[in-house]
């Protein structure tokens, strides 16, 4: 099978696997071990399969990244860890999209965000980013209550909200416009005042119910990509899904998209021929059983494809 057109990759068209065994930017174990459940699952030659040549040398390694000794900063937890493993994952993304692979991260956690998006709006300065999330992880750290850095990855990469020396290397390389939400059902006050106070594109799950799920993401693209000519970096959290979907996520909220909106919206990117990254993040192996933990993987997986050109028929 081979895929359609990318506007952006040059031939043989390649995915850059970015495997990110990381759980700093929130206190729940087994996050970081996503990734190497995601690869073993098969996902390299399921992507293969579909016709993409697959890069991938193994899963990065944080240890030394994490010796000294971390306090917090304010109430930012292991905000040097959370910091130093972004910076280090940035460079690695952006020199893959810059060699004109499409980067790939499995998380780990979303703060795994900041790096990944600082990678691909580095290379494709004005790329629109597709948020797909039960959360919009964009606290500041003054409206922060949990101090966890996966719920703050947008603030930092918009530049809004109090600067903190540590994350001093995070440009504010994304403008509000080119960023849009679908899924979101659980925000913080503070994001909720944040949302509005910078005009930023959102589809709750009480639009995908409105709507449908078809409809949403042709809004979606009309707000941030009107003419359908700019790069697309799309950053999936599985807790997007309903957790009877995906149960195997630190975070989950009841009320979610189900099994075939998750899909459909990565199928609908994937039509673009715009896509240029892609994240699937906060699949955590640690957390219900193992039918459970399997079906999480397998639907991370099965996204994954979606959005790299598996279709139906
Ligand atoms: N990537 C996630 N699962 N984020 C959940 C964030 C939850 C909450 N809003 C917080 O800031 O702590
Ligand atoms: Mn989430
Ligand atoms: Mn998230």
């Amino acid at each position: 099978m081979s895929t359609p057109a990318n506007k952006f990759l040059p031939n043989p068209k390649t995915i850059a696997i970015v495997g990110c065994p990381f759980s700093g930017g929130q206190p729940k174990l087994g996050v970081d071990k996503g990734p190497i459940h995601l690869v073993e699952a098969g996902l390299i030659s399921q992507l293969e399969e579909l016709g993409w040549k697959v890069s991938f040398d193994g899963h990065h390694q944080f240890e030394s990244i994490a010796t000294e000794d971390d306090p917090p900063i304010g109430i930012l937890k292991n905000p040097r860890l959370v910091s130093r493993v972004c910076e280090s994952v940035a460079q690695v993304v952006g020199a893959h999209a810059k060699n004109g692979q499409l980067p790939l991260t499995l998380g780990g956690d979303h703060s795994l965000a900041m790096a990944t998006l600082s990678g691909t709006l580095s290379t494709y300065p004005d790329a629109c980013v597709i948020w797909v999330d039960a959360h919009a992880d964009i606290n500041t750290v003054e409206s922060t209550d949990s101090g966890n850095i996966h719920g703050m990855p947008v603030s930092f990469m918009l530049g809004i909200g109090q600067k903190v020396d540590e994350f001093s290397w995070v440009k504010p390389l994304l403008k509000p416009e080119r960023l849009v939400y679908i899924g979101l059902r659980d925000l913080d006050a503070g994001e909720k005042r944040i949302l509005k106070e910078n005009n930023i594109k959102a589809f709750s799950m009480h639009e995908v119910d409105k709507y449908g799920i078809g409809k949403v993401v042709e809004m979606a693209l009309d707000a941030v990509n009107p003419k359908r000519d700019l790069p697309i970096h799309l950053s999936f959290d599985v807790d997007a899904l309903d957790p009877s979907v995906a149960p195997s996520t630190g975070t989950p909220v009841r009320g979610g998209l189900t099994f075939r909106e998750g899909h459909y919206i990565c199928e609908a990117i994937h039509e673009t021929g715009l896509l240029v990254a892609l994240d699937l993040m906060e699949v955590n192996p640690f957390l219900a059983d193992s039918e459970s933990v399997r079906q999480t993987v397998a639907v991370g997986c099965s996204l994954v494809r979606s959005a790299l050109g598996e279709t139906l028929l």
